[in-house]
Formats: C-alpha cells, structure tokens, sequence
C-alpha cells in the first residue's frame, strides 16, 4: 500500500500563512494609528493656538512657583547647616526667606491658576461661537445624521474637556515637570551619588507609567467608549421601546440585549482596571515616602558611616526626596486628562472642520444636457409640464436641471432629474419606496447640494442664494413636527417674529388650530410641553400655521397628513389648502388616493423621473404609476374590509 504523497505542482494551493496574510492588516493598522496621531496633533493646535502665548505666561509663572517650592527648604538645609556652625543669628535671615519664597510660591501657583482660567473662559466662549456658527452653516440634512446628542456633545462635554486641558492640565503638567527636576538637579548638586539612588524608584515609576498608558492605552479607550455608547444605546432602546417590544411579547429579548452590552462593558471594564489597578499599585509602592526613606537611608547612612557624607546633607534628601514621589505622581494624572481633553479636540476639529452650506458666485448658466427624459411623460402633459424655453424667472418657478445626487460617493441616488414646478401648481412626488422622493424633495431647502446639475427658483440657482433669502422664497411642513420649548406664539411667530397678534391668529384659524389653542389654560401663551401637550396632527397643524405666516412662495410638503387620524386628517386636508393656494408646491405622497386632484403627478423609480402627467392620464397610460395605483387601491380596500368584519 503507498502512501498518496501531494504533488507540489498539481495539488491545492497551500494555505496562506496567517503571519504573512495578516501583515498587510497590520500594516494598515499601523498607518491608521500614524494617521489618528497626526490628526490628534492638528486638532490640539488648531484648538491650542489662540490660546498658546497666554499658556507660555502660566507656564513661566508655573516654573517660577516651582523654583519657590524648592527655595524653602534649600534655604532651610543652609539654616540648618549655619545653626550647626554655631551661626545661629545668621540663620533667621535664611528661614526668613524660605517663608517669603513659600508665600511667593502660593501667589505664583494661584496667579497662574487664575490666569489660565481666565484665557479658558474667552476660549471657552469663543469656542461655542465657532461651533454654533458652524452648526448654523452646515447644511440641513448634517443634523438628519446626528442626535441632538452629539452635538451636547460638543457644545459641553467636549468645551469641558479643552477647559480642564487649559485650565488646569499644562499649569499641573509644567509644575509636574519643573518641580522634580528642579528638585533632582538640586539634590546632584548636593550629593550626586545619593540622588542617583534616588532615581531607581522614579525610574521604576516611569517605566510602569509607560506599560500603563502605553502601546494600546488609546486603543483601549477607544473599546470603553464604543462599548459605553452601545450600553447608553440599549438602555435607551430598553427604556423607550419597552411599551412596543412588551406588546409583542418581546420585553425578554429587549432585556437580553441590555444586559449582553452591560455584560461586556462590564467584563471589558474589569479586565482593563485589574491590570491597570496593579500597575497602579505598583506605582503607589515606588512613589511612596516610606520607600523613598529606605532607599535614602539605605544608601545614605552607610556612606555618612563612611565618612563619605557630610551627615546635614542627608537633611535635603529626607525634605524633598520624600515629597519627590507625589510631585511625579501629578505627571500621570495631567498626562490621562490630556489624552482625553486629545480625543475631545479631535472631536470639536472634526467638527469646525464639516463643509459648510456655501454660497456660490455663480452665473446664470443652465447645467448642460438638460432636455426632458427619454422615459419620461407616458401620460399627456399637465398644466405644469412646459419645456425648459419658457420663462423661469417668474418668482415661485422652480427649475431641477438635470440634478444627480449621492449620499456617498459612487452610489448615486438621483440620477439626472429635470422637472419644473409652476406657481399655484401642486406637484406630487410618487414612488416606490426608497425612489428617491424625500431626497429629491430635501435638496430644494438645501438639506443636502446637488451632486450635478443645479435647481433654481425664480431663475436663480439655489446656491446663489443667502441662507435667509432662501428660506424666505422656500417653506416646508414635514412629517417630523418640531416644536420649541417656548410659547405657542412664538412658535408659531417663528419665520415671522415682527408678527401681530392678530395675524398669528389668523394663520391659527386658517390652519384649523385656533379653537384647540383657545382650549389650552393660557391660550396662546401656553408653554409648549407644560401647558400645552399637543398631538401629531395638533402639532402639524400649528406647523402649517407657522408656514402660512412665513408665506413664502414655494413649499415643500412631505407627507404631512400621513400619521393623522381621520378627523384630523380633514382638518389638516382644510389646512393644507389654504396654506397651499397661489403657490407652487411639492408633495410627497405615499397614499395615492390623497393627490388625485392634483395638477401634476411626477413619477420617480431608481432615481429618474419615469412618468409625468395628471392622475387620470398615467392612470389611461397603463405604466408605474397605473400599477401603484391599483396596489394602493387593493391594499385600501383590503384594509376597509377588515375594519368592517371587525364591526
Ligand atoms: N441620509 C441618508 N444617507 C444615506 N442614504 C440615504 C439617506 N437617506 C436616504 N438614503 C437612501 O437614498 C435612497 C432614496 O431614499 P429616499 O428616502 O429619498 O426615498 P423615498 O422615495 O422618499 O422613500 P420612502 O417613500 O420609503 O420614504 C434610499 O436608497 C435610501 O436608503
């Protein structure tokens, strides 16, 4: 019998060597870190320059509080040593101004304590002013991608974090450096060979201070944050969807996955602290005075047996050697605090640095290869569907010229859009789901800038606008109501704060909202949120008011009736038509039945528009809107017919 041997020619190829196929990951790893590195560097002195000179001021003060900590009991060994002279006048003058040098060292400390305080504060301000102002430039749809509470973020925790930076780590960074060094290089000069000894525990510090905050320190911070976060997210999620996930049985599978991410936050958490809790130990025994003591009186005594030491030089060595070990102990902690007021920087840069909403010196040209799709209109042309040659200057016409979108790079989900919305026309955007409509839609108010092409209103691109202008010729009412914690006035007297009573209540009226507002305990002074708990279709309703106040000349409707209840839903129908008359409007409509009236009904699938005409006319036409139709028709009318045999 043979044994079959592996032909090295024919036979499979061998297995990559794990060695070698995980080289170029960590290759890539390697440059990411470099990359996290430089960019931690930029972001400290982007966020560090303004205020760089001022900290070379405390710095400068902080050296010279920590000559003041040494000089005291410099002057006191000299006291010593002349009073052991049999000099004792010639001490007083000395212990005099250790005294004063001590003062000195609290004034200076203090002073520049204060003194960084006081440039963190400016900091401070000027800081929220930038990030508010960037937050005001960024476009719209930035905030669509973060909560509200990674921008708390910033704005607080992160400011907070720079002003432990400046405030209080560089003075006890500098102090954490000057005053051992000062210390040691007096103690050289005292006796070299003792102060060497003295080193051995520091040195054993350092380097156990390394291993702690070494190599994967970052990284490990890094794991303790994203498993923090996934614990706050499941928290959250167990809490806000306890009644739903309850309803249906689910509240033990809710549970569980609270309870995996606490589970791994908390396994991750022990293991970290129990290594770092050694090391710390560690640390704690070199730096700690006893052992100092011994090492000094190890040393020391034998060599003044010796004769090799005078024995009142064994005085500095038990003043400040002693001390020496809670002076470096500061550096660790300023050196933590600075690694993490490191990643808020590089938060608050990343953020300073997020594209702003700019506005373009553009000329007035169409983007090329404008002309009406191949695939478009089926249906006969509706009272809004001209060619590009007519007149687009008309205030309220608005122009999507041959407009490509991309959330990201490559994956395009606009793809060459051309349509014109005419003043006191109603368009409605349909679709499959995931079409493209609200992104269409989104891109008029500016939530996000075309990729290509270019939209205007009135014959002017919208990136040619300033932001108020903008917003004063475009309105919107979306689904998502947002109310502020203010009064129902206000909230409604928003696009308009020069409003007058009696022209907020007539928006209120026409908008259906005004006997509802009566009912609340202070009118319209009720607090939204305390006096005033308003319900979805409430909130749309006051939301219409507010942009029939703005009055502006196009508006944008997205899906506003789609979570009312019926009877809201007619008040709301009533509200929309007032709201909507004599401007040129954009709807996006999920349940076809509401936009049949309609002056044009705009088609969209993949990103193209694909038909465009009135109802009855894609209806005839027999194409996607046809067979949307009939599928919203059946699923309506399965719908009515379990509500009856409910009945
Ligand atoms: N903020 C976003 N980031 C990345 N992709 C997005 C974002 N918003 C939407 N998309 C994607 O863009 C495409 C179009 O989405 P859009 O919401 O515009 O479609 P829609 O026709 O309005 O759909 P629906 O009727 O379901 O609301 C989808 O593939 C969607 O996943």
């Amino acid at each position: 019998m043979t044994t079959p041997t592996a032909d090295p020619a024919s036979g499979p190829a061998p297995a990559p060597d794990p060695a070698s196929a995980s080289a170029p990951a960590a290759k890539a790893a390697k440059a990411a870190k470099k990359a996290d590195r430089s960019e931690e560097a930029v972001a400290r002195r982007e966020v560090l320059a303004p205020v760089r000179p001022h900290l070379a001021v405390a710095a400068v003060l902080v050296f010279l509080s920590s000559i003041c900590t040494v000089l005291p009991y410099l002057l006191i060994v000299e006291a010593a040593r002349v009073m052991l002279d049999g000099r004792v006048e010639a001490a007083w003058p000395l212990l005099g101004w250790a005294v004063a040098a001590f003062a000195a060292r609290a004034l200076l400390y203090s002073g520049a304590l204060f003194w960084t305080h006081l440039v963190d504060a400016d900091n401070q301000l000027n800081l929220r002013r930038l990030i508010a102002d960037t937050l005001r430039r960024v476009p719209l749809g930035w905030f669509g991608k973060r909560g509200s509470a990674d921008v708390k973020k910033a704005l607080q925790d992160d400011v907070e974090a720079i002003h432990y930076l400046i405030a209080h780590a560089q003075v006890e960074y500098v102090a954490a450096i000057t005053t051992p060094t000062l210390t040691l290089a007096y103690l050289f000069w005292v006796d070299w060979r003792l102060a060497l000894a003295l080193l051995v525990p520091l040195v054993g510090y350092g380097i156990a201070l390394s291993t702690m905050m070494g190599r994967d320190y970052r990284q490990k911070m890094e794991t303790y944050e994203q498993l923090e976060k996934k614990t706050e997210a499941t928290t959250i999620e167990f809490v806000d969807g306890i009644q739903v996930v309850r309803t249906f049985g689910q509240a033990g599978r809710a549970h569980s996955r609270y309870e995996t991410a606490v589970d791994e936050f908390s396994d991750f958490f022990t293991d970290w602290t129990r290594t770092m809790t050694r090391t710390e130990a560690l640390a704690g025994i070199l730096l700690n005075p006893i052992c100092l003591l011994v090492v000094i009186l190890l040393v020391g005594l034998p060599m003044i047996d010796a004769g090799s030491l005078d024995p009142v030089d064994l005085l500095p060595f038990l003043l400040l050697g002693l001390g020496l070990g809670s002076t470096v102990l500061t550096i660790g902690h300023a050196a933590q605090a600075r690694t993490q007021a490191d990643a808020a920087a590089v938060r608050i840069h990343r953020l300073l640095g997020t594209p702003a909403l700019e506005q373009h010196q553009l000329t007035g040209t169409a983007a090329p290869g404008i002309a009406v799709p191949e695939t478009a209109a089926p249906g006969a042309p509706a009272k809004n569907t001209k060619n590009f040659d007519d007149d687009d200057t008309t205030a309220g016409t608005v122009r999507f010229e041959n407009v490509h979108f991309a959330y990201r790079e490559g994956v395009e989900v606009l793809r060459g859009v051309d349509l014109t919305l005419y003043p006191g026309t109603i368009t409605a955007l349909v679709g499959p789901s995931g079409a493209g409509k609200s992104t269409l839609a989104a891109l008029l108010p500016r939530f996000h800038d075309v990729t290509d092409g270019r939209i205007t209103i009135g014959g002017d691109d919208i990136r040619e606008l300033p932001p108020e202008e903008l917003y004063a010729r475009v309105g919107f009412v979306f689904q998502d109501v947002r109310l502020l914690r203010d009064t129902v006035r206000a909230n409604i007297a928003i696009a308009n704060q020069d409003a007058t009573d009696v022209e907020i209540e007539r928006v209120a009226r026409a908008a259906c909202i005004h006997d509802r507002i009566m009912e609340l305990p202070k009118g319209y002074d009720s607090a939204v949120g305390t006096d005033a708990r308003l319900s979805g279709g409430e909130a749309q309703r006051l939301s219409i008011a507010r942009a029939l106040l703005a009055d502006s000349p196009v508006l944008v409707l997205d899906e506003a009736t789609a979570f009312a209840d019926p009877e809201s839903e007619a008040e709301i129908q009533t509200a929309i038509a007032s709201l909507v008359a004599g401007r040129t409007v954009l709807v996006i409509a999920h349940r076809l039945h509401t936009i049949t009236g309609v002056d044009s009904v705009v088609v969209v699938d993949q990103g193209r528009v694909v038909e465009q005409g009135s109802h009855s006319d894609l209806l005839a036409a027999g194409g996607t809107y046809s067979r949307l139709w009939h599928a919203d028709a059946e699923a309506t009318q399965q719908l009515t017919g379990r509500e009856e045999s409910n009945r």
